[in-house]
This record gives C-alpha cells, sequence and structure tokens, in this order.
C-alpha cells in the first residue's frame, strides 16, 4: 500500500486549475494552426488569428484564456494499492480548487443553490468530481474548468438499437447545428454511446481530456469518430459560428456495452478553449 498525503492531492488541483486556465494545450493550439491553413473564409481565419493572438497574450501575460474559467471538473483514478492519509480526499480537491482560484485570481461562477437564492459561493466549490478505482499505487489527477456556453449545450437521447451509428451522427450534428456560436467553436466533441444515461454522459466528458487526433483503440469506432468529423465540419457553423469549414477540431467517442433495448448517446462540447491539464502523483 503506497501512502498519498490529501495535501499533495490539494496542491496538485490547485496546480493544474491554474495552468489549465492560462496555457491551452499544445495539442489544441497545432490543431488550431492547422485549422488556419485549410480554412477558406476570410472571416473565419480572422477569427483563428485572434484566437491565437488570445492564447499567446494568455501565456506571456499570465491571464486567463477565457473569463469564463468555469466548473472545476475533476477527475481522479485512484490505484486501488493507494493510502490517502491526513484528510477525506474530496475535502482535499476541493481544498485544491479554492487555492487554485483564489491564488490564481481565477472568476468564481459556482451558485449555491440551483433556484432562489443563487448566491456565489466565493470560491468556486464545490467542484464536479468523479472518483474511479483503477490497478496500481498512483492517482491521476484530470482538470478540466469547463466552460458555461459549451456545458450547456450538452445532450442526451435514447434511440432504438437498429438506428445505429447513423443515429449517432445526425444527433451529434443536429446538437452543434442547434448550438450554433453558444460553445465558441472551433469544439471539440465527446460522446458518450452505451451504458445508461449518467453512464453515457460521464463517458461523453471522459473523452474530452484525450489529445487532439487521438483515435479509439476500437477501429469501428475510431471510423466513427473520423465520420463525425468530417460530418460535423461540413454543417459550415464556422469559428464563433461566423461561416467557415473549421466547427470541430476533433470528436472522441466513448462506447460501453448496454441493455438489449437501448442506444444511449450523451453529447458534452467544450470550447476552443479546450482546457484540460492532468498529473499523476
Ligand atoms: O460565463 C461566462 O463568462 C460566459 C459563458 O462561458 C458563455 O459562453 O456564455
Amino acid at each position: 500500500m503506497r501512502e498519498v498525503p490529501a495535501e499533495l492531492i490539494t496542491e496538485t488541483v490547485a496546480r493544474l486549475a491554474i495552468e489549465a486556465t492560462h496555457f491551452l494545450p499544445e495539442d489544441v493550439e497545432g490543431a488550431i494552426r492547422a485549422a488556419r491553413q485549410t480554412e477558406r473564409s476570410p472571416l473565419a481565419v480572422q477569427i483563428i488569428d485572434e484566437i491565437l493572438e488570445n492564447a499567446q497574450v494568455a501565456r506571456e501575460r499570465m491571464l486567463p484564456l477565457c473569463q469564463d474559467t468555469g466548473t472545476a471538473v475533476v477527475i481522479l483514478e485512484i490505484g486501488q494499492d493507494v493510502h490517502i492519509t491526513g484528510g477525506y480526499v474530496i475535502d482535499a480537491v476541493n481544498e485544491g480548487i479554492r487555492r487554485g482560484y483564489s491564488e490564481g485570481y481565477l472568476r468564481k461562477s459556482i451558485a449555491a443553490r440551483p433556484f432562489s437564492a443563487r448566491v456565489n459561493t466565493g470560491d468556486n466549490t464545490p467542484g464536479v468530481i468523479h472518483t474511479e478505482i483503477v490497478p496500481g499505487d498512483r492517482i491521476k489527477v484530470m482538470f478540466m474548468p469547463k466552460g458555461g456556453g459549451c456545458e450547456n449545450m450538452s445532450r442526451y437521447q435514447n434511440f432504438l438499437p437498429g438506428m445505429g451509428k447513423q443515429a449517432v451522427i445526425d444527433f451529434v450534428c443536429e446538437t452543434v447545428d442547434m448550438s450554433g456560436g453558444n460553445p465558441c467553436p472551433p469544439l471539440v466533441i465527446g460522446v458518450g454511446v452505451g451504458g445508461t444515461a449518467e453512464k453515457a454522459m460521464t463517458m461523453a466528458k471522459h473523452a474530452l481530456f484525450r489529445k487532439i487526433g487521438e483515435r479509439s483503440p476500437d477501429p469501428e469506432v475510431a471510423e466513427l469518430e473520423q465520420e463525425l468529423l468530417q460530418a460535423v465540419n461540413e454543417l459550415g457553423v464556422g469559428p464563433q459560428a461566423v461561416g467557415g469549414s473549421t466547427t470541430a477540431l476533433d470528436v472522441f467517442v466513448e462506447t460501453y456495452p448496454t441493455h438489449i433495448t437501448a442506444l444511449p448517446v450523451a453529447v458534452n462540447i467544450q470550447c476552443h478553449s479546450a482546457r484540460t491539464k492532468q498529473a499523476v502523483i
């Protein structure tokens, strides 16, 4: 059994919160640069240039990529041979969020209650925290400051099993088309297919941690990802919905066995500031 102090989890979350909100991942920036070469709409190219300049300014002046520093979504993959000492793991993560958002001067965006008295909690807690038990004696900390505009475009639907892959393609395209400029394209799109309703949405979110260009190990799913990317980019929504061929940078699909009566499909969208950061402790 390997001991991991709760304080190390707190420090890691705080660091990842600051890094994720300031530095656009290299693979995302690279994909945006590549899209600039193929984009034919001059207005779309202008938007792409502004997105690239924004990333450069954020990096050089240590400013957040976006005013919306998001809901702090944290996935912990906890090795079954780890013993967390000195505190409760969920409290440790929330303390990391509190520290990161305070020390990084990041906007706090969490309302304490969903209906009346939507008072800001003041420190961006509580985070949305998922824990998974995995083999080994390490903890992978995955941090995503998830913007409100793109998260609000999430959708779920259960299809008839016989509707197959075409139902997934049509649903993803409909979702992106309906969303227009709200999720700030060019997008990274996570899709969860199978399981149950909550499993499908969790897979859609988890998929957004993949690097641009990283295909599913399942050849059928990898082919679907490529079909989806092409179909979404043929919609013509374009960067910030001004029109163009760059609507998405990538589409990632995760699948899971499902009930014989079901074809659950969930879509979770990332904006062009596709901010994620991970560390293993
Ligand atoms: O919360 C915000 O600052 C804006 C939000 O991310 C949005 O896209 O509408």
